[in-house]
């Protein structure tokens, strides 16, 4: 029922907004497959990744009307999700963080 547009490597990160700084998603450092998934059903889309290692989730977070998809560096976007919570991709290359960023931008002309 979901279907994978994109997927790229990238470390997951979350700002830690009390402490100022990033800290790695989920219970340990380390590369994640992400992907955006489209339910075809209802329509709707969400960012999941899961390390490469472990396959843990490292992010599950729906893309909604109106997100605001920042490009800070050409390997690290950013965005806060509707609880405010920031996430940040450090993607392994600029190849994947440009068709990451690319299928994101018109995932979200969709909505
Ligand atoms: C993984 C290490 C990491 C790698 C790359 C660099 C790139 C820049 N960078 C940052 O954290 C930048 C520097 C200033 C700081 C200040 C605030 C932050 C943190 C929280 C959000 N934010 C916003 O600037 C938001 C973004 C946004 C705009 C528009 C829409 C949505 C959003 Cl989220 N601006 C608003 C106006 O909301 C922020 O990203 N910041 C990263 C960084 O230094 N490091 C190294 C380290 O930390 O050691």
């Amino acid at each position: 029922s979901e279907q994978s547009l994109v997927s790229a490597r990238a470390s997951v990160m979350v700002y830690d907004d009390s402490h100022k700084r990033w800290l790695p998603s989920g219970t340990s450092q380390g590369i994640s497959k992400v992907h955006i998934y489209q339910h075809v059903i209802n329509n709707t889309f969400r960012v999941v990744g899961r390390k490469l290692q472990d396959h843990e989730v490292s992010i599950n977070c729906a893309i909604l009307r109106g997100l605001k998809y920042n490009q800070a560096t050409p390997t690290f976007h950013q965005w806060r999700d509707n609880r405010q919570v920031v996430f940040g991709l450090n993607f392994s290359s600029k190849e994947e963080a440009d068709s990451f960023a690319q299928t994101m931008m018109v995932v979200l002309d969709t909505l």
